[in-house]
């Protein structure tokens, strides 16, 4: 499939508080060509528009882009386009705690239809890793991997549904020569089998530079040179800018358009017609390729990677002709849902599930510290309130526990999730443009997968609390506790996901604790001037989910019919459990009614979050 592009400009408009930044034209009406069967590459110098023109032509940036996008010469449909192309981008986003035959076998689960069987799934994923040379680290875990080994993966997980279009960003940045090289003979390997392979490099070595079929060298976002390698040395002699024979004509190129002169940029580009002109060579004569050829019979010859001579069977080429897709998709499915992806939304849940839960049985340390923190702040807690929960005498005491056990389920539940979600944000990001499932599904699965470790570790705490304070041994006043306890943690997780889907780690940190700030103050408002609260306070006060919490623990702990406390001091004000209950002036409410207040909130915020996240991966 042949990728075309006329009168391509990226503007990029400053945040709507800088209004007196004006935008800035970063591609600048450039034109350009990128064939079937082709390794091209992006290069130019730093800040050229390499990126940009990359996420334009990928679909990843479409704000602020203008001009015509074609496939096999017609307009492109962006929706099918992303059905058949696929995204690499600089950062190796691979998920943690798997190995990278797991990787790539929830991958495949994704990426293939349900009709395809699980045996026939490895068979896929085995003869890709033989193909990428990462079948010696099939059972490594991810985290373990060589940069060189992450880069492959990266592209191994991109050939599992084997789309015909893949575009890289960087993809030997952070590698040495020799990987680097070895990845580039890799991509060429496979864009020799039909594909279309389009790259941004920043500056290739005389090496690399020679193993890219098609070169589009951008310069301050015009088009200063398009064509083959070999055409390149020649095209700049007719512009009068000579390369010596012992110059890397890449370095050439880049140093010629690099500097401050804005004569030699004005040439070229005048001379490619900003990218309109091509030089080709008439013929491409792949088989001079001295590094990844195809044998006779069928086996695609790489280069020797740490001694070892790798050869595989060629991975099969997509033949599509993009009317014909075009037309049966719609005509088939005639909606998105089916045509953006192989597998039901069921078998996406069920893939992605699977995947939460053994990610977290397998993050050990993370399991340990919050089986430890949960213990031991139980035990704490508990120690400082032992036996306190009968002592008529100790009102203050009585609701700085209940303040307490608010707060520690409010800020342990938030700031985890503030903390890590971002990261995951960034491989969502990924996974999600590059098609492997919807986020319906992948929301579900989020939620649910963390579902019986929150149950779990809030036990561990509210048991120790609740029996060591020595609070009445009562089934249905233990669980109404915990039950609050809970809906508490799943209210502030909820809250802790949706910043984390808007603010990376620096500033989620900063607005999480900013925003559990006016709940915390709306919670303890009043407790000394009950029944003067005015009523407009006490509206605002209901939509502070720690109120409601610490309310809810209130009348847990003093309602239900509790007998009367003890009381060493002769006079306790508080002894009988009512008056503090008629004190807070929550004798008219019921746990229940708490309950339900809770569950608002923690709906709220995952519906926030969801929001949050459709917004953040669709631009
Ligand atoms: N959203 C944006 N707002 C303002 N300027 C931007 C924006 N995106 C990119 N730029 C600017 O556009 C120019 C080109 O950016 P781009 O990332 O495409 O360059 P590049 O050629 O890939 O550079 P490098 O090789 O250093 O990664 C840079 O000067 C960059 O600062």
């Amino acid at each position: 499939m042949d990728i075309q592009f006329e009168d391509l400009t990226y503007e990029a408009k400053s945040p709507f508080w800088r209004t007196k930044v004006p935008p800035k034209t970063i591609l600048k009406s450039v034109n350009g060509r990128f064939a079937a069967g082709e390794l091209s590459c992006i290069m130019g110098p730093s800040g050229a528009g390499k990126s940009s023109l990359l996420n334009a032509l990928s679909g990843y940036n479409y704000k602020g882009v203008s001009g015509t996008l074609k496939i096999n010469s017609q307009i492109r449909d962006e929706k099918l386009f992303r059905k058949l192309s696929c995204y690499i981008m600089q950062e190796d986003k691979i998920q943690p705690m798997l190995t990278l035959n797991e990787v790539m076998m929830f991958a495949a689960e994704l990426k293939l239809s349900n009709s395809t069987l699980t045996k026939e799934k490895q068979i896929i994923v085995t003869e890709i890793q033989n193909v990428l040379g990462l079948s010696g680290s099939k059972h490594t875990r991810t985290e373990f991997l060589s940069g060189g080994q992450k880069k492959r993966l990266s592209i191994a997980l991109e050939l599992i549904n084997n789309p015909p279009i893949i575009f890289l960003d960087e993809p030997t940045s952070g590698l040495d020569n020799v990987s680097s090289t070895y990845c580039l003979q890799l991509l060429r390997g496979l864009a020799h089998q039909g594909r279309t392979i389009v790259c941004t490099i920043h500056q290739p070595s005389a090496t690399m530079f020679q193993l890219f079929d098609h070169v589009y060298v951008l310069s301050q976002g015009y088009c200063v040179y398009q064509g083959t390698t070999n055409q390149l040395v020649p095209f700049l002699s007719t512009v009068g800018l000579h390369c010596p024979l012992t110059y890397n004509p890449a370095d050439y190129i880049i140093e010629a358009t690099d500097g401050e002169d804005q004569n030699n940029i004005a040439k070229l580009t005048a001379a490619t017609m900003n990218g309109k002109l091509s030089l080709y060579n008439a013929l491409k004569d792949f088989t001079k390729c001295p590094v990844a050829e195809e044998t006779t019979n069928g086996e695609l010859l790489l280069p020797e990677l740490n001694g070892n001579l790798i050869t595989s069977k060629l991975l099969p080429v997509p033949s599509i002709n993009y009317t014909e897709v075009e037309n049966k998709a719609v005509e088939k499915y005639g909606n998105t849902w089916c045509v953006d992806f192989p597998t039901s939304g069921w078998s996406q849940f069920c893939t992605l599930w699977k995947r939460m839960i053994l990610q977290m049985y397998r993050n050990k340390i993370g399991l340990n510290i919050q089986f430890y923190h949960h213990l031991i702040c139980g035990l704490a807690v508990g120690i400082v309130f032992y036996n306190k929960a009968n002592d008529g005498s100790q009102f203050f005491n009585h609701m700085k526990f209940c303040m307490g056990n608010i707060l520690f389920h409010t800020f342990t539940q938030s700031m985890v999730q503030v903390l890590a979600f971002p990261a995951e944000v960034k491989l969502l990001k990924q996974e999600y443009f590059n098609r492997w499932y919807s986020l319906r599904p992948y929301y579900l699965a989020l939620q649910l997968s963390r579902v019986p470790s929150i149950i779990f570790f809030s036990s561990i705490y509210t048991t120790f609390v609740y029996f060591m304070s020595g609070l009445p041994h009562e089934p249905l006043r233990f669980l109404l506790f915990s039950i609050i306890c809970l809906l508490v943690c799943f209210a502030a997780e909820g809250m802790g996901l949706f910043v984390g889907s808007i603010f990376n780690v620096t500033n989620g940190s900063a607005v999480g604790p900013m925003m559990i700030a006016p709940f915390l103050g709306l919670a303890i408002y009043g407790f000394d001037f009950a029944h003067q609260v005015p009523w407009l306070m006490e509206i605002i006060m209901q939509t502070s989910f720690l109120r409601c919490g610490v309310m809810g623990l209130v009348i847990t702990v003093f309602g239900l019919n509790r007998k009367p406390l003890e009381c060493d001091t002769g006079y306790c004000h508080f002894r009988d459990p009512n008056i503090i209950i008629y004190y807070l002036n929550v004798d008219r409410k019921h746990p229940y009614f708490e309950i339900i207040k809770l569950v608002i909130p923690l709906l709220l915020f995952r519906f926030l979050t969801y929001y949050a996240l459709r917004k953040r991966l669709n631009g």
